[in-house]
């Protein structure tokens, strides 16, 4: 069989996925913290809600608390707070990012410096969460930010959450606290997630951390890592999905037939396989009759594997770049949908002035870009007045020229004149 590795050349996807910049994130803290165990199963949380509501003091006292155990570096606010500024797609996104381990399990902590950051990256995924705690401050019960990040989290797909109940030492009142908990047991339900059966724990971040108040501060924290890890599942590991590749290059090969190439984005195939091409048109089915890496020929590609495909049957006019390969019956194409964007200001590299209903972009999707149309969700009043302007958080409604493979949860960028001026997940596919 011919190489193929020669033609397995680097293009540069034109979108990181998220599942790229994360498996970067936790290879990074793996060579980081040679101490901890990299035995236990990995996940990625973060500290949501309001503003003031105690979100960076909670990540440093689960730092204490856990480190008294062996599982965790203290970390104190100031040096939580003082967050690296992180590179993704163009965006500068302050986080800082905390690791620790309970009993069970090894995690990636996300705590953000401001509401503006947190609803960046959620929308750009660049620190995905697979659950989070929303902290409340009992002070003040639930406040606009509280709502929008529970809503957030919702659209991107954070399905899990956990409540604390912050602050308990500045309250005396009980029915306060019992009053703060049932409206967070509403309001959790209102956004889709199980309101009945979210743990709340009520506790003092504060108190755990200058190491008083043991009831209500680290035997607090501690209860609250054990609803974590009870209550916010393990996620499933790329190479346990379905297997899909985006094809980035495809050659005939004479004698062999046409081979697609590309990086295996998650699952696993093996040769002989039934394989579906998706997108640009109606999904082909085909058997995968070879896979080739590295000048070999092998039985089986999997997540992260640069491959290439040999396709029974298939005319190199059949099948192109920005198509993906997948298994059967897993993805469809689609040319409708609702998304979660946030546009870049001009200092980030976007645009400089507002847009309007109608809007004209490249959107670019894992190896291929396609024009979109953006506009307000149906419903909207007067969606032809209302200006988006850089730096907003906005759900649209998108319409592409032609149909590619699209899911929800997917991220995206969108480009015009070269330039990244947005990004975003889709949120629901309508089409
Ligand atoms: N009384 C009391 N104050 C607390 C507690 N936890 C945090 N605070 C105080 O609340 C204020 C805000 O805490 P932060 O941890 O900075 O809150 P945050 O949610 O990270 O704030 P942003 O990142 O700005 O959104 C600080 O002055 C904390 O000392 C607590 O358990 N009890
Ligand atoms: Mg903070």
């Amino acid at each position: 069989m011919p190489a193929v590795q020669p033609l397995l050349r680097s293009r540069p996807n034109a979108v990181a996925t998220s599942s790229v910049l994360r498996s970067l994130e936790v290879r990074k803290m793996a060579t980081e913290s040679g101490k901890f165990s990299r035995s236990k199963p990995h996940i990625n949380i973060g500290t949501i809600g309001h503003v003031d509501h105690g979100k960076t003091t909670l990540t440093a006292a689960i730092t204490k608390t856990l480190a008294s155990k062996g599982g965790a570096q203290f970390m104190d606010y100031n040096q939580i707070d003082k967050a690296p500024e992180e590179k993704a797609r163009g965006i500068t996104i302050s986080t800082a990012h905390v690791e620790y381990e309970t009993a069970n399990r090894h995690y990636a902590h996300v705590d953000c410096p401001g509401h503006a950051d947190y609803i960046k990256n959620m929308i750009t995924g660049a620190a995905q969460m697979d659950g989070a705690i929303i902290v409340v401050s009992a002070t003040d019960g639930q406040m606009p930010q509280t709502r929008e990040h529970l809503l957030l989290a919702r659209q991107v797909g954070v399905q899990n959450l956990v409540v604390f109940v912050n602050k308990v030492d500045a309250v005396d009142d009980p029915e306060m606290l019992e009053l703060v908990e049932m409206e967070m047991r509403d309001l959790l339900t209102q956004y889709g997630f199980d309101g009945e059966n979210t743990p709340i724990v009520q506790g003092s971040a504060l108190a755990a951390l200058e190491g008083r108040d043991p009831e209500i501060g680290e035997k607090a924290i501690e209860k609250l890592m054990e609803a974590v890890d009870a209550h916010i599942p393990t996620p499933q590991r790329d190479l346990d999905k379905p297997f899909l590749m985006p094809i980035e290059d495809v050659f005939s090969i004479s004698g062999r037939g046409t081979v697609a190439t590309g990086r295996v984005e998650r699952g696993t195939i093996t040769k002989g396989s039934e394989i579906e091409i998706v997108g640009m048109g109606p999904t082909i089915k085909t058997t995968l009759t070879g896979i080739e890496m590295f000048h070999k020929e092998l039985d089986r590609g999997e997540a992260g594997d640069n491959m290439g495909a040999l396709l029974r049957g298939i005319k190199r006019e059949q099948i192109r770049r920005g198509q993906v390969l997948c298994a059967p019956g897993t993805v469809k194409s689609h040319k409708k949908f609702t998304a979660q964007l946030y546009i870049l200001t001009k200092d980030e590299g976007g645009r400089h002035t507002p847009f309007v209903d109608n809007y004209r972009p490249q959107m670019f999707v894992r190896t291929t870009d396609v024009t979109v149309t953006l506009r307000h969700p149906e419903g909207t009043e007067n969606p032809e007045e209302k200006m988006i302007m850089p730096g907003d958080n906005v759900e649209l409604e998108g319409e592409l020229v032609h149909d590619i493979a699209l899911e929800e949860g997917q991220r995206f960028t969108i480009r015009e004149g070269g330039k990244t001026v947005g990004t975003g997940v889709i949120t629901q596919i309508k089409e």
